[in-house]
């Protein structure tokens, strides 16, 4: 018998309605204690997943809401046990004191994660699951919460599953006929296992490479916005976010921190960071930001050169235009359209691939590098079937399964005999499983729910 949890579920400030939840054993006798139906008849005996109105008292007795109960009985509810809800008035007093009574009944406050650790422990759902429900908590866009309610849903998990039905089936096939010589037992086609196990890493092999995009969808491109001070870097983000978020001024050397900011290009998500402009520099201060470009810069994937389109090019303009060309996708953009044009381009255009000429100021041509941006990420679009995988816990077990796999089937194609790849596909079973939480250590079951808020 577990013991009996409450939290509240939503959030920590007035609100039109705040929702209390309990989970175990005791969630219906504690609940009913402290609640009184309108209708007169005992919590105890209402139906399923039906609101019912009535008190609510605190600790002391005191009616403190007209609230709405919710009884979910166990196993059809959210963790599997019994649960009830408490719809009441979202007042934080309100809250604290209907957890208070519930305390008083016995009730324990829930850890981090714990409603959502029991429907895991109850077979309500898999570890993959589990963790999509905190992704659909922390997604910062509709992609990313798209893609986390498809894997709410099993995308990922039903992959998983298939891949690991079919090597369970091999393993215990080739157990058994090793187990047993003297039976009739169908022989193992090294064929057929081969191509098992081929179309098995191919499936993985394709989530794993849904990892990258996984963390592309949650946290967006790495890209860094680059030029000697004055060009117009900050200008440029502000044009780009539709606010002024950094601060421009006809000063050279105005950013002095790098600022990121999340923002949508060409329906791209980046994590765009304005920098210091790259000069040679005597102010401590100064060299410091510029010191934080250069990392930056390291960790860009994209790299947008931004070039002062009204000046020609300066001894400045070399170091940003030799760091932007290090990162893996760059463009130059060539600022200030609006004034008279005196940057001989054939130099850039020889350096750089992708070249298009904007205005921060009046916003000419931001279309263009919009499209740039959208045709380099093309194939990042995200994919609505939640089939992504989102976190390093995920992808590491995966591609531990994969290799397991890959050298099952090197050493069946080098001529071994079915037994002796057993041990590859038992490891390969043992990866997945820890994936899906079949398999997986309690203690690493805790750490994985560490990273829920309390009532989740
Ligand atoms: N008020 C409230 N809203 C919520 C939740 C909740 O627990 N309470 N959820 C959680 O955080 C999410 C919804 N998830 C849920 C999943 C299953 C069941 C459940 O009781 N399932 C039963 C019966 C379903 C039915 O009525 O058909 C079942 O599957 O057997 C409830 C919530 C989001 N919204
Ligand atoms: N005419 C015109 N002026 C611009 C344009 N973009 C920026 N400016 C001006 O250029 C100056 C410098 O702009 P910033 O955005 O601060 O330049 P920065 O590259 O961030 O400069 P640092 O932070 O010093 O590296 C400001 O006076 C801006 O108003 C543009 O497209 N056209
Ligand atoms: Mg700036």
């Amino acid at each position: 018998m577990s013991d009996t949890i409450a939290a509240l579920a939503t959030g920590r400030t007035a609100a039109a309605i705040g929702i209390v939840r309990i989970s175990g054993d005791g969630a219906v006798p504690a609940a009913a204690a402290v609640f009184s139906p309108r209708n007169g008849r005992p919590l105890e005996q209402a139906e399923n997943h039906k609101m019912i109105l009535g008190s609510l008292r605190s600790r002391g007795g005191m009616v403190i809401d007209q609230a709405l109960a919710v009884v979910s009985r166990g196993p059809g509810s959210y963790t599997g046990e019994d649960c009830v809800e408490f719809h009441c008035h979202g007042s934080p007093v309100v809250l604290a004191e209907c957890l208070e009574a519930l305390f008083e009944r016995g009730v324990r406050q829930a850890r981090a994660g714990e409603f959502t650790q029991r429907a895991f422990l109850n077979g309500r759902m898999d570890l993959v699951q589990a963790e999509a429900v905190a992704d659909l908590m922390e997604a910062e866009t509709a992609e990313a919460a798209a893609n986390a309610a498809g894997q709410l849903a099993g995308a990922v998990s039903g992959r998983v599953n298939g891949v690991y039905e079919t090597l369970l089936d091999m393993a215990a096939h080739v157990q058994a006929v090793v187990d047993y010589p003297d039976e009739e037992l169908v022989p193992v086609e090294v064929e057929k296992m081969e191509e098992q196990l081929d179309h098995s890493s191919l499936v993985l092999r394709r989530l794993l490479q849904s990892g990258r995009r996984g963390r592309i969808l949650r946290y967006g491109i790495p890209c860094v916005l680059l030029g000697r001070p004055n060009t117009g870097k900050s200008s440029l983000l502000n044009a780009i976010l539709g606010y002024d978020r950094a601060i421009v001024t006809p000063f050279a050397g105005t950013t002095r921190d790098t600022v990121v900011e999340r923002v949508k290009l060409g329906g791209i998500l980046l994590r765009l960071a304005d920098t210091a402009g790259i000069r040679e520099s005597e102010d401590p201060v100064e060299r410091l930001g510029v010191e934080r470009t250069r990392s930056a810069a390291r960790e860009a994937e994209l790299a947008l050169l931004v070039l002062e389109g009204s000046e020609p090019l300066a001894k400045d303009d070399w170091e940003a235009m030799d760091q932007a060309a290090a990162a893996k996708y760059s463009v130059a953009v060539i600022n200030k359209s609006d004034l008279p044009a005196k940057l001989e381009k054939g130099e850039i255009q020889r350096r750089f691939t992708r070249v298009c000429e904007v205005s921060a100021l009046t916003g000419e041509g931001l279309g263009q590098l919009e499209d740039i941006v959208r045709q380099l990420f093309a194939d990042r679009t995200p994919c609505e079937t939640g089939e992504i995988l989102t976190n390093a816990r995920q992808g590491e077990a995966v591609s531990r399964a994969l290799k397991s796999l890959e050298s099952a089937l090197k050493a069946l194609r080098g001529g071994l005999t079915p037994d002796t790849v057993l041990m590859d596909v038992e490891e390969g079973l043992a990866a997945l499983g820890e994936l899906t939480g079949r398999t997986v250590q309690s203690d690493m079951v805790d750490r994985i729910f560490e990273r829920f808020c309390v009532g989740k």
